[in-house]
């Protein structure tokens, strides 16, 4: 594939290498006006500053840059026609923006991809809604680190936990996913997947006895029960991110390319 980027964060770093190695080309970095002069050339290839400036010849733009990329640069992606897959999922909880990158998918005859991202059983629940499921409820421990650059630091001296934990969120996925942009856009995952953002109940835990994320989904309906957790190792450039969100996005590359899809 020819890829468009968007980022030069640890998520978009791991992609770049990982999709590069199996074959595919990253085209161009999309990074922001005042990162890089557009057309320079450096650890991120060739970067631009617009969507205007991604060559026409893509097969997919991926975003790795949060929600502010997403909310910035996906409705004119999606218009321009190229594939958009973007691991900023907890954006879509904003109504306004998830209306509009669906009418410029449409308008553009384009796909928005969701990647699975730091967490799994999103297969399980999905079918399990057709059921219907009933309740649904995501659990997000991480240590402390994990969860510097959100609305935790008003609640919690991330430094000085040294042991215990403490929660310092409990609401609704939508509530979760846009309060923490950075943190929670599993809670997107699990909401879209499952019974949407207003009904998927979220807890948030800074815990100083823990040294990985780990993500726990507890969902029961018609088709019996689901427990689900996952101890993710974080990637080496960012504590807040797990290395399995970064996989996800290869993995959905790699779906993408594919006659047989599971
Ligand atoms: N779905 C999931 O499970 C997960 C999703 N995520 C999402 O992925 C995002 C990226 O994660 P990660 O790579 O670890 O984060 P990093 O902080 O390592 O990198 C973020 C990158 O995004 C760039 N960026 C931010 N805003 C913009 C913008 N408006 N325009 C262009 N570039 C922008 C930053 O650019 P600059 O260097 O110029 O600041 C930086 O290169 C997270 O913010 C989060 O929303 C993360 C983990 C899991
Ligand atoms: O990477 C993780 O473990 C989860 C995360 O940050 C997010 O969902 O935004």
């Amino acid at each position: 594939m020819k890829i468009g980027l968007i980022g030069r964060g640890a998520i978009a770093g791991f992609t770049r290498n990982e999709a590069e190695k199996r074959g595919h080309s990253i085209e161009v970095t999309l990074l922001r006006p005042d990162r890089a002069a557009a057309g320079s050339d450096g650890p991120c290839g060739r970067t631009i500053n617009t969507v205007d400036a991604f060559p026409d010849d893509l097969d997919l733009v991926i975003d790795c840059a949060g929600h502010t990329a997403l909310a910035t640069y996906g409705v004119d992606v999606l218009a321009r026609g190229f594939d958009l897959m973007t691991v900023s999922l907890g954006a879509l909880a904003d109504p306004v923006l998830h209306d509009a990158l669906v009418t410029a998918a449409q308008r553009g005859g384009a796909r928005l991809h969701l990647a699975s991202g730091a967490i799994g059983a999103l297969d399980c629940l999905q079918a399990a809604r057709v059921g219907p499921l009933h309740a649904v409820t995501y659990v997000g421990r991480k240590p402390p680190q994990g969860w510097r650059g959100s609305p935790a630091e008003a609640q919690v001296d991330l430094d000085t936990l040294t042991n215990g934990a403490v929660t310092h969120f409990t609401g609704t996925a939508r509530e979760a996913a846009l309060a923490y942009p950075k943190n929670a856009n599993v809670t997107a995952a699990v909401a879209l997947a499952g019974i949407g953002f207003d009904d998927t109940r979220v807890v948030l835990i800074a815990d100083a006895e823990v040294s990985r994320n780990i993500h726990r989904i507890e969902a029961t309906g018609d088709f019996g029960d689901l427990r689900f957790e996952i101890s993710g190792n974080a990637l080496p450039d960012n504590p807040r991110s797990s290395a399995l969100a970064a996989m996800s996005v290869i993995s959905k590359i790699e779906q993408l390319c594919q006659s047989v899809v599971i």
